[in-house]
């Protein structure tokens, strides 16, 4: 078993052992605004992760705390147990960061620049040449390695910074907005070339796209005004919110007989009844609770009530729903946390806070 910071593993600490990350109750507040807002999760071994929010959410914030380059004003992060603040060196080891502005110099070529980032890494000299060409090798850049940086296309530059993040050979490696300004094909590309970092390193990278986190990523979490409101694996985000699932249907009969019908049948969250455009008809959304699936039961319940049901249809709920319903309404969020111990386990999987 892995140590963790040095410490000797103890088996009833495993969670811990593998937490890569941990980040406890990080506040970062500029003025009285609240860029972060008491975020806590961790980080596990060799996943990819993708850090979600909208615009202002508190992403490079965070990151630029996980990474050292700015200073919480409350709360703690340990990576691989070793605390930011007091132990800046050797944490700072574990990660390659390759921040939203890519640090390159636009009048050193690829080769150059480097080298100058080795020797700020304080990678001993001897290690350096082969690591720089094997970090080129591994981000596809070694054909471009005499070309300035300033005449490399936004793509390269991308790769550029990533291949300085790699320099050093980091545990964990953390981007932010990598795909920003690129091309769809260069998307692509970058997109392969994180998959492949993502079978040897512990990747975090952040977005503000949802299908760039959700076509990478084994891990999502969702931020919103510097809270962690969602934290669980693409699927389970979507299947743990399908309490939100809706059936639609339009059935020939009255308003109040239906409603009569329906009154009875347990599982119903919420239930709309209008009139259709069908003659003689009603269109009714059915809300069910806990992601209950009464398709056959009001299928037979309209049949014994001889009222013919014309269309039924069950709308999901999509990655895109769930990552509005939580950025739109934070504490829509939170208060779901608290009602169902199956919702739960949104704001309680691997990346966020065991309590
Ligand atoms: N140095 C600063 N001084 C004052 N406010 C700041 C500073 N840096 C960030 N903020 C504010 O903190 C909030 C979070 O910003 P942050 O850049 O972390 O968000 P983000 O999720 O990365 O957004 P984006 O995707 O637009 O970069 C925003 O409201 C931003 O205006």
């Amino acid at each position: 078993m892995r140590g963790y910071g040095g410490k000797p593993a103890r088996a009833n600490l495993w969670m811990e052992v593998f937490a890569l990350i941990e980040v406890k109750n990080l506040t970062k507040q500029y003025g009285i605004a609240k860029a972060v807002d008491n975020l806590s999760f961790t980080v596990e071994q060799g996943q990819i992760y993708g850090f979600l929010g909208p615009n202002g959410a508190g992403k490079s914030t965070t990151m630029n705390i996980l990474t050292g380059y700015i200073a919480p004003s409350t709360g703690e992060v340990l990576i691989n147990g070793h605390n930011i603040l007091d132990e800046p060196e050797a944490a700072r080891k574990c990660i390659g960061y390759l921040p939203e502005i890519p640090p390159v110099y636009p009048e050193m070529t690829v080769e150059e620049y480097l080298s100058f980032a080795a020797g700020l890494k304080k990678i001993p000299k001897k290690e350096q040449e082969e690591m720089i060409y094997d970090v080129m090798e591994m981000t596809d850049i070694t054909t471009m390695k005499r070309r300035l940086i300033r005449n490399l296309s936004k793509g390269y530059r991308q790769r550029t910074g990533l291949a300085q993040a790699l320099l050093g050979y980091p545990e964990i490696i953390i981007l932010d907005e990598p795909m920003v300004g690129l091309d769809p094909k260069q998307i692509i590309e970058i997109r392969e070339l994180i998959r492949g970092l993502g079978k040897k390193h512990t990747v975090i990278l952040s977005s503000h796209i949802l299908s760039e986190i959700s076509a990478i990523c084994d891990h999502i979490m969702i931020i919103s005004h510097g809270n962690l409101v969602a934290s669980d694996t693409p699927d389970n985000l979507v299947h743990l919110m399908k309490g939100s699932e809706a059936l639609e249907l339009t059935v020939e009969a009255k308003e109040t007989d239906i409603r009569r019908a329906l009154g009875g049948i347990e599982g119903i969250h919420s239930c709309e009844v209008k009139p259709s455009d069908e003659e003689d008809a009603c269109d009714i959304t059915v809300k069910t609770a806990g992601g209950t699936d009464l398709r056959r039961k009001l299928f037979y319940l309209f049949a014994e009530q001889k009222m013919p049901v014309l269309r039924m249809q069950q709308t999901r709920i999509s990655l895109e729903d769930v990552f509005l319903e939580l950025t739109d309404n934070p504490a829509a969020g939170v208060q779901q946390k608290e009602e169902t111990p199956k919702k739960k386990r949104l704001f309680a999987g691997k990346g966020a806070k065991k309590e």
